[in-house]
């Protein structure tokens, strides 16, 4: 594995404000990286350390490769046209004018359409081609789909992965639990300056699978009460739910029960804690 990023001991304050604690990661090359974590948790502020806009209190940065960031709405002119930001950031990054990449993105056919006639996801696809000039090892984007709609989002997601495949770097942040399951290696999720999880996002599932919800149908209703391995969370109509954390317990009880009062079972589903739900328990309420 080769390195791309590593951070040491990163400190930033704002003034009496410990923004980041003191935190430490490794993204390698080739992979796609979520910061994640409410709203001030610091992903912009870690972001920025890295990309040398803000300055930090103490630590190590080590970047290797070129990068590229993508842009937040709003920081164009309104009245440029698509084709001259382009041209104009080709050649602010002193490389040429490279018309291969703006039509990959299909910007070509809103070429000469001004920022500020543009939709979101056109904006998105320009901002994310601006980020690509001079061919960067490394790409920051920060929430790329946010506001698009399912079609933008796939084609955009598709856009990520080629760019994985061509084994560049991505570091992201998102609310969008459902894009980082789909496209993230590893995830971060930051809280109080500091990581309360690093891993993939089937290891953060797996880690957070300490309750898990069994539902149960039945033909015929029946009183609910607690039993020694789950308890009794609600009924909906035929469908019986219990918490636990210890599926093969607290089914061989609730199933033998059923067994002694004459109920049959119709069906029963093992409901584990999505991504968006352990990223919430995590990052809100801490394990
Ligand atoms: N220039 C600044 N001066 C003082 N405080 C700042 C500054 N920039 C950010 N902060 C504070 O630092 C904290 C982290 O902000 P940051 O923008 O890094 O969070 P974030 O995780 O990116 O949030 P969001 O999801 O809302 O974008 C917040 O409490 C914010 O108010």
């Amino acid at each position: 594995m080769t390195l791309a990023i590593k951070v040491e001991n990163l400190t930033k304050n704002y003034g009496q404000n410990s923004v980041l604690n003191d935190i430490s990661f490794e993204i390698n090359k080739g992979e796609i990286f979520a910061l994640l974590g409410t709203n001030g948790a610091g992903k912009t502020t870690t972001l920025e350390c890295i990309e040398g806009l803000k300055k930090y209190d103490s630590g190590k940065i080590f970047v290797q490769g070129k990068f590229g960031v993508q842009l937040q709405s709003a920081s164009l002119p309104s009245n440029i046209k698509a084709i001259e930001a382009f041209t104009l950031f080709s050649k602010w990054n002193k490389t040429v004018v490279d018309i291969s990449l703006f039509e990959s993105l299909g910007l070509n056919e809103i070429k000469n359409k001004q920022y500020c006639q543009m939709s979101t996801g056109q904006k998105r696809r320009l901002h994310l081609a601006l980020a690509l000039i001079g061919n960067p090892d490394i790409i920051f984007l920060d929430e790329p789909t946010a506001g698009l709609d399912v079609e933008g989002r796939i084609a955009l997601h598709e856009q990520i992965r080629k760019l994985k495949s061509n084994g560049k770097t991505i570091i992201l942040s998102s609310h969008d639990m459902a894009e980082v399951e789909d496209l993230c290696d590893k995830i971060a999720i930051l809280k109080g300056g500091k990581f309360v999880f690093m891993g993939s996002p089937s290891e953060l599932i797996l880690e957070m699978q300490s309750e898990i919800t069994l539902q149960i149908k039945t033909t015929d209703p029946f009183i609910c009460t607690n039993f020694s391995h789950s308890s009794y969370l609600k009924t909906e109509g035929s469908y019986h739910y219990f918490v636990t954390i210890n599926i093969s317990d607290a089914l061989l009880e609730i199933l033998t029960y059923l067994k002694s009062i004459s109920n049959s079972v119709l069906d029963i589903r093992i409901i584990h804690q999505s991504l968006e739900e352990s990223f919430l328990t995590i990052a809100k309420e801490g394990k």
